[in-house]
């Protein structure tokens, strides 16, 4: 069993306990009393490299990262650096996540927020809307192509943005036909959880111009933002490296103003 399928199980454990504690209907109210949901692709379309960083507090690569006590001022201080989306960690058992991570985030800034999860029902789209989410991944390699076309159509038919995630030139064209608008390519390759920076440049030339292009994963500083935004990107996620360093809100402002730099204004769509 992989690496993502092992995650998946127990996702869907997980996702079982909450789905006999909380109906549908009651996530659904939830939803609708919540903020409405803010535009994340034009958090993502600006002029300069957009940065999202990442609530994370353990890994499968790499263990413990960060006890993250006050998930919510760690956004915060994301925000105050120029962060352009936050994306929170909702998986529990192997990232120490939760939906009270995302809900204490929301009530805290004002950008838009990605739920980070390993999403395989319609559900789970609910729970990210009911507890403020504006955007939800989308792992290709966790779905047939069928669910895949009806979690993107059901997140948009909520007000969610989905970002498609994918990690080969195959990925690209399944998320293409299913109609992503915002394409995420992970370096991190799920199977042997080794990181290769040289992913992002082999597969983004095949997005199409006009989909938003995040490069995710390996981001130690400015430099790697430099060199993802030079193979095309038009943001960047980083977790790791923020939660571990010892001043989040410079560490992010570094990067924004390294995503600002008007060199890096050619080439990308
Ligand atoms: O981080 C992992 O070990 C991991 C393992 C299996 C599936 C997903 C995983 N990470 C999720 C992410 O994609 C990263 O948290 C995100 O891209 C940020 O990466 P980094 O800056 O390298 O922490």
């Amino acid at each position: 069993m992989s690496v993502l399928d092992e995650i998946i199980e127990g996702v869907r454990a997980d996702l079982a306990e909450r789905q006999a504690r909380v109906s549908l209907d009651e996530l659904k109210e939830r939803a609708a009393r919540a903020p409405q949901a803010k535009d994340g692709a034009a958090a993502l379309r600006g002029e300069n490299v957009g940065v999202i960083c990442e609530v994370k507090r353990s890994s499968p690569s790499k263990g413990a990262l960060a006890a993250i006590a006050d998930p919510a001022g760690l956004a915060a201080d994301y925000e105050a650096g120029g962060a352009s989306v936050i994306s929170v960690l909702t998986e529990e058992r192997r990232f120490g996540g939760s939906l009270a991570d995302l809900e204490a985030v929301r009530a805290r800034v004002d950008i838009p927020i990605l739920r980070k999860d390993f999403i395989v029902t319609a559900y789970q789209l609910w729970e990210a809307r009911a507890y403020g989410a504006d955007l939800v991944l989308l792992i290709v390699a966790a779905l047939e192509q069928e669910a895949l076309v009806s979690l993107i159509e059901r997140a948009e038919s909520i007000g969610l943005t989905p970002l498609v995630e994918v990690h080969d030139e195959e990925e690209v064209q399944r998320a293409v036909d299913a109609g992503a608008r915002i394409i995420g390519v992970n370096a991190r390759n799920l199977k042997t959880l080794e990181v290769d920076r040289g992913t992002f440049a082999r597969v983004a030339p095949e997005i199409p111009d006009g989909i938003i292009k995040i490069a995710e994963s390996g981001v130690r500083g400015p430099h790697d933002l430099i060199a993802y935004a030079n193979d095309g990107a038009d943001a960047v996620l980083v977790g790791e490296s923020l939660v571990t360093g010892r001043d989040p809100k410079g560490a992010v402002a570094d990067l924004v103003a390294a995503g600002a730099h008007p060199a890096l204004r050619h080439g990308r769509s």
